[in-house]
């Protein structure tokens, strides 16, 4: 099997990581191909299912891959850690996919490296193939993420938390997997010229128009701020929760990586978290546009040597950026908001109309993703709305001045913003559970189910219903690690 790997990482940024082999695994089998993904890449997807296992498994790379462990730092949980890096992860190489994007191919739970920190370099089943799922139901939103490509066992069991779990491998692929950590890394040792030599090449990868701009670290300051408010706001609006926005979590491309924790809100409640190590409520659903702007705070203070010789005045740039993000964010959130409800035009009113809704749902366990769907059905009679709230009388006042803003077409254009089906935690869950007894059909059947995930049919019924309650009361997520 050819890959047309051109690894630019690798030949343009020698120090940004260290050469490193994937470990060697017992009994190597693929067990899923995203075999749309593969197409997309330019792969053979039929040569991948017999070749797969040794491929992806890290056992036999194709020709031309070169692997490598990249050098991070981060803010973990608001705490700076200098030495991160890929501690379970390979860059395995680039390739070109159909449509001229430049991808990276990453294998995950490859087995140790020199930046493991004491842990076993693996990835278990059950988070690989969650991270497999919640990826591909973001890509299904329309939101910007890393994706997988394949999910392979690796034939070795793995002591967890949880007791043991059998060892997986999943294959990322991404449009980078540079991270505001990257530029940490090399900021927290003052190697401000390696700061300047990653800012050119993702620049180069990434924003390539701005190379020529006037000023293009603050153009590209700017530019990731306005990627990463763009892509927190699609995250508000389908109810998602990272679950982990430490600042090595946090890609330049602006796409989502990291589904370690992670999980979709059903009843709405800003101070939503799943994290079994968020206790402090960091990374609840309604913090994560303030931990956004903290992120891209830290961004701007490692970059802060390249906007301006004089320390005063890159301050002062890095803060001109800075003071947008609260209004990049919350015009995309308003935009976002106005197509799920349907509003026509733009009107001033709008945002306090849409908080009004809001603050209906709050405390009534409203289901996040079926409200706003069946608020499409509401256009002219709310009689499948109304059950979602224990008690109704906040959104009936609400109606009214709603329906007076209505689009002409608002229902239909509704339907297509607001999805009726998301990654539910139970559902999620069950997959996995299923997965692990050797069943994959309930993956397979809830992966069909999230790609296309806007278009209600009758026999999917079953994805749109919320857990039973108290499921998510008593629900944890774990990184997995
Ligand atoms: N099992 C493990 N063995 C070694 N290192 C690990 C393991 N799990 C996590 N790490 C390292 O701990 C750090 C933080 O982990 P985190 O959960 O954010 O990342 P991750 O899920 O491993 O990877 P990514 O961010 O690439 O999706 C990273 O440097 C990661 O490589
Ligand atoms: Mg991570």
């Amino acid at each position: 099997m050819t890959f047309r790997f051109d690894n630019s990482y690798a030949r343009d940024l020698e120090g940004f990581y260290v050469d490193w082999p994937a470990a060697p695994v017992p009994a190597p089998r693929l067990l899923r191909l995203n075999r749309p993904l593969a197409e997309e890449l330019g792969l053979d997807p039929d040569l991948l299912e017999r070749e797969g296992a040794e491929i992806f498994s890290g056992r036999c790379l194709p020709e031309g891959a070169h692997p490598l462990a990249q050098v991070y730092a981060g803010h973990q949980f608001g705490g700076f850690s200098p030495q991160l890096g890929d501690g379970r992860a390979l860059l395995i190489g680039e390739i070109t996919d159909r449509a001229g994007r430049r991808r990276d191919l990453q294998l995950k739970g490859s087995g140790r490296t020199p930046f493991s920190r004491g842990a076993d370099g693996k990835a278990a089943l059950g988070p690989v193939l969650r991270e497999y799922l919640v990826g591909e139901a973001m890509h299904g939103l329309g939101i910007p993420t890393t994706r997988a490509l394949a999910a392979v066992t690796t034939g070795e069991p793995l002591l967890r938390q949880e007791g043991e779990r059998p060892g997986a491998i999943l294959t990322r692929v991404a449009a980078s997997h540079i991270r505001v950590g990257t530029f940490q890394f090399f900021a927290a040792r003052s190697d401000i010229d390696r700061v300047r030599r990653l800012a050119d090449y993702a620049i180069a990868r990434h924003y390539p128009e701005l190379a020529s701009a006037p000023e293009p670290y603050l153009a590209f300051y700017e530019a990731v701020a306005e990627a990463q408010a763009q892509l927190v706001a699609r995250w508000m609006l389908v109810g998602f929760i990272h679950g982990v926005m430490n600042t090595d979590n946090m890609t330049i491309s602006g796409e989502t990586i990291d589904y370690g924790p992670c999980a979709f809100m059903e009843g709405y409640d800003p101070g939503t978290v799943f994290s079994s190590i968020d206790l402090q409520g960091r990374y609840a659903y309604g913090n994560q546009p303030f931990i956004l702007a903290w992120n891209l705070a830290r961004l701007g203070e490692a970059l802060l040597p390249l906007l301006d010789a004089d320390a005063v005045r890159a301050a002062d740039k890095a803060n001109s950026v800075l003071e947008t993000v609260g209004a990049r964010y919350q015009g995309h959130w308003m935009a976002g908001m106005r197509a799920k409800l349907g509003l026509a035009g733009a009107e001033e009113g709008d945002a306090q109309l849409a908080e009004d809704l809001l603050e209906a749902m709050r405390g009534q366990r409203a289901d996040w993703t079926l409200t706003f769907r069946r608020l499409a059905d509401a256009v002219t009679d709310a009689g499948t709305l109304r059950p979602l709230f224990r008690d109704a009388a906040a959104l009936e006042a609400w109606l009214p001045r709603w329906r007076a803003r209505l689009a002409p077409d608002a229902a239909e254009r509704m339907r297509a913003t607001n999805p009726i089906y998301i990654a539910r935690n139970h559902r999620v869950e069950e997959a996995l559970a299923a997965a692990h007894a050797g069943d994959l059909a309930p993956f397979d059947r809830l992966l069909e189910v999230l790609a296309d995930p806007f278009s209600e049919r009758a026999d999917r019924e079953l994805f749109a219903v919320p857990a039973p309650e108290g499921f998510d009361d008593s629900y944890r997520t774990f990184c997995g690690t």
